[in-house]
C-alpha cells in the first residue's frame, strides 16, 4: 500500500460534521479558545514530558485539503443516502487558510496534570478540526517520552538503547516512539529509519539467528569480529552463557592480535545480576576490563532499579517493549477542552473571551474556563511550583495556586521567587513561529529540566506531590462558575 498522507482528513468524522454544523449554521464567525493538557500523570508518577510538538507543527503548517481530499469529503453520504457536505462547504474547505494561533510549551518541558500543553484559539470551525490530529500527534510521543525518562532515570546514568521496533505500535508507532524515547533521555535507538530521519544515533549488538547460523558459537564470534571489528558486541546466551562469555573472550583476544579492543557482551536472559558478576569477574580477568556488559530482556524501570539495587554489574540497558508500548498503561488521557468562546461578528457581539465551563458530578471533570497560560516558579534553582492562571484576570504577586482536586491545599510563592511562563508562540499567520530545534537539544533541554526538580518529585514510586494548580482568581472564576452551572440547572 502507497503512504498515506499525512493531511486534515487525519481527524474523526464528527470534527468535520460539527464544523458542518457550524458553517452550515451561520456560525462560522465564531471562535474558540481550547486546551490540550491531561488529568493524570501515566505510571503512577507525577509529570509528563510533552512531546510531538514540532511534528504537529509540520501538520499544521502544511494543512490544506487536496483535491482527493475534497472529492473524497464530497462523496461521504448520510443515513438516507443523501450527500452528507453540501458543495459549498466543500469549496469553503478548498478555500479555507488556518487562521489559528496557537501557543505550546516547548518540546520534552516537563508538564503537570491540568496544565496547558497547547492553548489553540481561532475559528470554532478550525480549533474543532484540529482537536483529533493534535491529540494524536501528542498524547503517544508524551507517553513514551514519559517513559524513557522514567526508564533512563532508574538507569542513574548508564547509557539506555532503544530496541523496541519490532514490538512496536505499526510503523508509525515505531518512529514515533524512538523519536519520542530519545527525547526522555535514551542514549541511541536500534530503529535505523528514525536514526535517517531524525538524527538518533543507530547501536545496536547481534541476534541470536547470527550465532544459530554457525555450527559453532566461537566461530560466529571470530567471524562477527573479522568483519565488524569496531562494532564487537557479543550476544552471549544462545546456549550457555558462561561458555558464551568465554567464547566471546576468545573472538576478543582475536580482535586484540588484530588491534582492535572487544566492545562488550549482551546478556539476554536467566539471572541478569549473578550471570552480570560472572560475565564481569570472566571478563576482567582475562584482561578485558573495558569491555561493557549490556542486558535487554524485557526490561523497565522496575526491573532495572532492582537490579542496580542488587548491584548487577550492567553498563547498558537495552530496552524494548515495554518502552516502546508503554506496556503498563498504553494510552495518556491527554484532552482537548473548549474554555471560551467569543463571536466579533455575532449578534450579539462578544468581543473579550467568554469564558465557558463543562460542569461534571466528579469535581476533577469540571473543567476550567479562560485562557490559560502556566507560571513556574523557581528558587534557590529548584522549581517550586507552577500557577496556571487566566490571561485576562491576571496573576497576583505574590501568588496563591489552589490545588485543583482539594481545594484547602494551596501554596504561595512570595518575592523570593523567580518565574518564567512556558506557553509561548507555536503557530501564527499559518507557520510555525520558534526555531526548530535538533532532537540532540531537545533531548539536553529535558535532562536539565528534569533535573531541575527536587528528586522526590520525579522519583518513580509514590512521587512527591509537586505543587501545581489554578492561581486564585481562576480559582475562584471556576468555583463561581461552577455553582452557577449548579443552581440554573
Ligand atoms: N536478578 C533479577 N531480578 C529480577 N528480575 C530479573 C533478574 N534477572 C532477570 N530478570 C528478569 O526476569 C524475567 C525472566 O527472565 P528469564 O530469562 O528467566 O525468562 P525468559 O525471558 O522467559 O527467558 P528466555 O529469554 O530464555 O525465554 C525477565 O524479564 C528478566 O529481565
Ligand atoms: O526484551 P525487550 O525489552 O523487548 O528487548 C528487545 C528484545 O528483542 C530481541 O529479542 P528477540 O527474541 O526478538 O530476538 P533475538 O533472537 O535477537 O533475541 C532482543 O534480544 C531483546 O530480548
Ligand atoms: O541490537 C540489538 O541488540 C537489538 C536490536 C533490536 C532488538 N533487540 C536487540
Amino acid at each position: 500500500m502507497a503512504d498515506i498522507e499525512n493531511g486534515p482528513l487525519l481527524t474523526d468524522l464528527y470534527q468535520l460534521t460539527m464544523a458542518y454544523g457550524l458553517w452550515k449554521s451561520g456560525r462560522s464567525s465564531m471562535e474558540g479558545t481550547f486546551h490540550l493538557f491531561f488529568r493524570k500523570a501515566p505510571f503512577g508518577g507525577q509529570y509528563c514530558i510533552a512531546a510531538g510538538i514540532d511534528e504537529a507543527g509540520d501538520f499544521l503548517s502544511s494543512y490544506h485539503f487536496s483535491r482527493t481530499d475534497l472529492e473524497y469529503i464530497a462523496s461521504l453520504k448520510d443515513g438516507e443516502g443523501k450527500r452528507l457536505f453540501h458543495r459549498d462547504f466543500i469549496q469553503y474547505l478548498a478555500e479555507m487558510k488556518l487562521e489559528c494561533s496557537i501557543d505550546a510549551v516547548a518540546e520534552g518541558t516537563p508538564v503537570f496534570p491540568f496544565e496547558p500543553i497547547l492553548r489553540v484559539q481561532g475559528p470554532l470551525l478550525q480549533c474543532m478540526l484540529l482537536e483529533t490530529p493534535l491529540l494524536n500527534f501528542i498524547n503517544f510521543p508524551t507517553l513514551i517520552a514519559t517513559k524513557a525518562s522514567r526508564i533512563v532515570r532508574a538507569a542513574h546514568g548508564d547509557p539506555v538503547l532503544e530496541f523496541g521496533l519490532r514490538r512496536a505500535q505499526g510503523r508509525n508507532g515505531g518512529l514515533g516512539a524512538s523519536r519520542a524515547a530519545y527525547i526522555g533521555g535514551c542514549a541511541a535507538t536500534s530503529n535505523v529509519l528514525a536514526g535517517k530521519h531524525y538524527g538518533i544515533p543507530v547501536k545496536g549488538t547481534i541476534a541470536h539467528s547470527w550465532v544459530m547460523s554457525f555450527s559453532d558459537e566461537l566461530e560466529s564470534f571470530k567471524t562477527y569480529v573479522d568483519v565488524m571489528p569496531g562494532n564487537s558486541l557479543l550476544l552471549v546466551d544462545t546456549y550457555s552463557t558462561e561458555s558464551g562469555v568465554h567464547n566471546a573472550i576468545e573472538a576478543g583476544k582475536r580482535l586484540r592480535e588484530a588491534g582492535h579492543d572487544l566492545a562488550g557482551i549482551r546478556l539476554d536472559s536467566g539471572d541478569l545480576t549473578y550471570l552480570s558478576w560472572e560475565a564481569r569477574r570472566m571478563l576482567d580477568e582475562a584482561g578485558f576490563r573495558n569491555a561493557k556488559i549490556v542486558a535487554s530482556n524485557n526490561l523497565d524501570e522496575y526491573l532495572i532499579s532492582s537490579l542496580k539495587e542488587e548491584g548487577a554489574q550492567i553498563d547498558i540497558w537495552g530496552v524494548g517493549t515495554r518502552l516502546i508500548t508503554a506496556y503498563d498503561q498504553p494510552a495518556l488521557d491527554g484532552i482537548y477542552k473548549l474554555s471560551a468562546v467569543r463571536d466579533m461578528h455575532g449578534e450579539p457581539a462578544i468581543t473579550e473571551w467568554s469564558p465557558r465551563l463543562k460542569v461534571s458530578e466528579q469535581s476533577i471533570k469540571s473543567s476550567t474556563p479562560g485562557v490559560h497560560q502556566i507560571r513556574r516558579y523557581s528558587k534557590d534553582g529548584i522549581f517550586r511550583g507552577d500557577a496556571i492562571y487566566d490571561l485576562s484576570l491576571g496573576v497576583d504577586h505574590p501568588g496563591v495556586i489552589v490545588d485543583p482536586m482539594d481545594s484547602t491545599r494551596w501554596k504561595r510563592f512570595g518575592d523570593e521567587y523567580s518565574y518564567q511562563d512556558l506557553l509561548r508562540p507555536m503557530f501564527r499567520d499559518g507557520a510555525v513561529q520558534y526555531r526548530r530545534k535538533p532532537l540532540s537539544e531537545i533531548r539536553d533541554y529535558t535532562a536539565a529540566q528534569l533535573k531541575g526538580f527536587h528528586p522526590a518529585v520525579t522519583r518513580l514510586v509514590n512521587p512527591h506531590s509537586y505543587p501545581a494548580g489554578n492561581e486564585t482568581r481562576l480559582h475562584n472564576l471556576r468555583q463561581d462558575m461552577i455553582m452557577d452551572a449548579r443552581e440554573s440547572g
